[in-house]
């Protein structure tokens, strides 16, 4: 199995190349490019659909052929302002020139050719909160099942308030077994605010064959091929995360972890 922690390889450039390869697994890939005004980068998509996602800063941005001009306008990820966001299908490619300091989430899994390049946000992508007390956090949907924007992505980001847990009761999602649960590995780009704070993330199962705690810092990412996957902040830090999610079934079913479902059910 791979590392489940995933350290950013530099501050500029490609900082994260996460492939299925990579990561062991068949669906989701993840790729951070931080960049500097005036940095231009393109890939081909092949058999892969895209979804763009300015984490922070401005870029200028191309797809199948199609300019979409200057996007982004969040110029720190906590803002929480809603991000600006690029469908790319698969069998085409895309480039992008950052126009400010940016950083830029290259989201990926399988796709079948079904919707065309397009942006998907900031319009339709709105903050909602999630959850009760020390587990409040707030979501920003950028394509989650509700929208039938992707073949196989989907797409969310939340922002975890300090001393916050977050994912929260535990959950899983790592049986195709719809519509009771569907499989769904899952990517977490984290932040923190400030950037020294750090997080702390468990995946486990609850058999026990799986069970890592990991701090994580800025700009870290997390794999959970399976099995529950809560994090919490310490006081005094926000958490940021961006979650790519995908599977065989674009559909999110989940279940939470017995021994925590009572606070769930309590909440609802
Ligand atoms: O509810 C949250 O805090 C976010 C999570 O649902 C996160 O998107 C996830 O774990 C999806 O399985």
């Amino acid at each position: 199995m791979a590392d489940l922690l995933v350290k950013p390889t530099g501050v500029r450039g490609k900082v994260h190349d996460v492939t299925a390869e990579s990561a062991g697994w068949g669906y989701v890939g993840f790729g951070l490019y931080r960049l500097e005004p005036g940095d231009s980068v393109a890939e081909v998509t092949g058999d892969r659909e895209v979804i763009l996602v300015l984490v922070e800063g401005k870029a200028r941005l191309s797809a199948a052929g199609q300019a979409f001009g200057e996007m982004g306008d969040r110029m720190d990820v906590f803002e929480k302002t809603p991000p600006h966001c690029l469908y790319v299908p698969n069998g085409s490619d895309w480039r992008a020139e950052a126009t400010t300091i940016c950083t830029l989430a290259v989201c990926t899994a399988p796709g079948h050719g079904t919707h065309a390049a397009q942006r998907l946000g900031p319009e339709g992508i709105v903050l909602t909160p999630r959850g009760k007390g020390a587990n409040t956090r707030h979501v920003n949907n950028i394509a989650m099942e509700g929208r039938a924007v992707a073949d196989s992505l989907l797409v969310t980001e939340v922002f975890t308030p300090p001393g916050n847990w977050s994912s929260y009761p535990s959950h899983r999602h790592d049986e195709d077994d719809f519509p009771r649960m569907t499989y769904l590995e899952e990517s977490y780009y984290h932040r923190l605010n400030p950037a020294q704070g750090f997080g702390i993330q468990r995946v486990y199962t609850e058999d026990g064959t799986l069970d890592e705690t990991m701090a994580v810092k800025n700009h870290d990412v997390v794999l959970v091929p399976r099995g529950h996957h809560p994090c919490g902040v310490p006081y005094g830090y926000e958490m940021y995360y961006l979650n790519v999610m995908a599977g065989p079934r674009r559909a999110w079913r989940f279940e939470n972890d017995p021994d925590h479902d009572w606070i769930y059910q309590r909440d609802l």
